[in-house]
């Protein structure tokens, strides 16, 4: 089993190049190696003798295209070379490598600059600290209105390799060479629309330095969670297989609560159980089969049926109405410590209340599985939680106040642990933007608790696998197909 992905921010990565300097590779080497990727990635892309424009930048990011045309030029390619800034205000490394570079250097408002098949972007990296403005931006805007075809060194440039953000303007590339470890810009929006295809070049930095280093970031994957999907033995019945509930809305508000019961049963619960207002049992009754179903009547007939131990996982807010009941019924399922997934109404009804939850899930495995506008409503008045840029760093701060894992979605959906574990998600399709998607997703995530999955590796199995389900149905999706498409990815998983 391959390791889980390890993802880098800026600031990692320059202790990672520091530690394998420090013991003995000189950083003048790493730098031929990221520019010696580079050139073997433009010999991918455009055939020698076409005409390359680098474009460099003042600091190491620019070295990397020094090296890179270098080498271009030696191979029998067409090479131009433009500056931002002037030669002499290079600085470390950049200066040896610049040194190897025996051509023109041209100014990055060069009109040359159009004549090129192809452009390399080496104008910043890692080390872009504030929003382009002068020649910085022209220099983007220039290289993006050539309409070629353009290779970012590390990471496009004006993007913050931290958040994916967007930093005033930013190249659009059509692939990126990174090095040691991709970073969060090339798994979060808008970044990773920016840097097209990614690869990851190994320039010396072992394993165990990125590992040293990690801040607990990865990108999320079978290699994270695969271990602790459970594989059911002959002797396995199915109350060894927990037995998920999951609370139904009114009359006319039922259908969420079956897609999510659905899910729970096509992941693996042993049992699955719709917990119904008496007014909606006919409804449910009717449309149910290998799920079962009880009457529950508010808060107190949660609180009666969670007298049975066996009730392990619950799923708690899917059309159940934004009001003091449905905060009451989430008050019920803490004290009954069984494992929870939170989303929609029970997240809403806590607007403007989050101070209620802090600290309110420390005492069972919890999943809260915002989307956006639920997350910003659900921490309205904590701008320690809704401030940071960075969408891993608000994912963070919100599960570290819970005391839940916190999924919030999106395309780039981000889990995060109250230990500080994250992922980034990045297997995710348009066609899951469809009526019930979420609820299914409840129902996955659940489900894998009942079965033994601590909440972290049971959101991130979750997101992957609900997904990888839409992706694999594709065109016309609806949420009910989710669930039936889940046996074929769990076929995958399982081989
Ligand atoms: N193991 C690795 O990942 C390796 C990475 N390498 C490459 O090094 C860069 C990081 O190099 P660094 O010099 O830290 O940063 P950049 O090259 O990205 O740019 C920093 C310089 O740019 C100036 N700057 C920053 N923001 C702006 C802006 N908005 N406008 C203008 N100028 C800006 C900054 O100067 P300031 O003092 O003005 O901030 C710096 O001069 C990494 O991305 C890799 O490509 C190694 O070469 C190999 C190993
Ligand atoms: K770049």
């Amino acid at each position: 089993m391959p390791a889980p992905e390890i993802i880098l921010t800026a600031s990692e990565m320059r202790r990672a190049d520091a530690a394998t300097i420090a013991a003995g590779t000189p950083g003048i080497d790493l730098m031929r190696r990221a520019g010696r990727a580079v050139a073997e990635a433009v010999q991918a892309m455009s055939p020698k003798g076409s005409r390359i424009a680098v474009v460099s930048g003042p600091g190491q990011n620019g070295g990397d295209g020094f090296v890179a045309a270098t080498l271009l030029a030696e191979q029998g390619y067409r090479v131009s070379l433009f500056l931002l800034g002037s030669r002499k205000r290079l600085t470390g490394d950049a200066i040896e490598a610049a040194k190897g570079w025996a051509g023109k250097i041209g100014s990055v408002d060069d009109a040359a600059l159009d004549e090129a098949d192809l452009i390399v972007d080496a104008l910043f990296g890692t080390g872009l600290t504030r929003d382009l403005e002068g020649m910085a931006r022209l220099a983007v805007d220039r290289m993006n209105g050539t309409g070629k075809p353009i290779l970012a060194v590390d990471l496009p440039s004006g993007i913050d390799s931290d958040t994916g953000e967007v930093r005033g303007v930013a190249v659009k590339a059509v692939r990126t060479v990174t090095f040691a470890a991709r970073k969060p810009c090339h798994l979060l929006l808008p970044g990773r629309a920016y840097s097209g295809a990614v690869e990851v070049a190994d320039i010396g930095i072992l394993r165990e330095t990125l590992e040293a280093e990690s801040g607990g970031l990865f990108a999320n994957g079978p290699a994270l969670w695969r271990h602790a999907l459970p594989k059911p033995g002959l002797s396995s019945h199915k109350y060894e297989r927990g037995h998920t509930l999951v609370a139904s809305g009114g009359a006319t508000r039922t259908g969420a609560a079956r897609l999510a019961a659905r899910a729970a049963l096509r992941i693996g619960s042993g049992l699955v159980t719709v917990a119904s207002p008496p007014e909606a049992l006919g409804v449910n009754a009717a449309q149910l089969t290998a799920v079962m179903l009880r009457g529950c009547d508010g808060p107190e007939g949660l609180h009666a049926i969670l007298q049975d131990p066996r009730f392990n996982a619950l799923v708690l807010g899917p059309a159940l109405g934004v009001h003091a009941a449905t905060r009451a019924m989430v008050s019920v399922a803490v004290h009954a410590r069984r494992s929870l997934v939170l989303d929609a109404d029970a997240l809403t009804s806590f607007e403007g209340l989050a101070s209620e939850l802090h600290g309110a899930f420390r005492h069972a495995p919890t999943v809260l599985t915002p989307h956006g506008g639920e997350f910003n409503r659900l921490f309205k008045g904590h701008p320690d939680i809704l401030d940071p840029e960075s969408k891993i760093e608000r994912t963070r701060r919100a599960a570290a106040y819970t005391g839940a894992v916190v999924l919030l979605k999106g395309a780039d959906t981000v889990i995060a642990a109250p230990d500080g574990r994250a992922a980034i998600n990045e297997n995710g399709t348009p066609y899951l933007a469809t009526a019930g998607s979420g609820d299914t997703l409840c129902g996955l995530i659940a489900g894998l608790m009942a079965q033994g999955l601590p909440a972290f590796e049971a959101a991130c199995a979750g997101a992957w696998i609900h997904a990888e389900a839409g992706a694999q149905f594709g065109p016309g999706l609806i949420s009910e197909d989710l669930a039936e498409q889940v046996p074929a990815v769990l076929r995958e998983l399982l081989r």
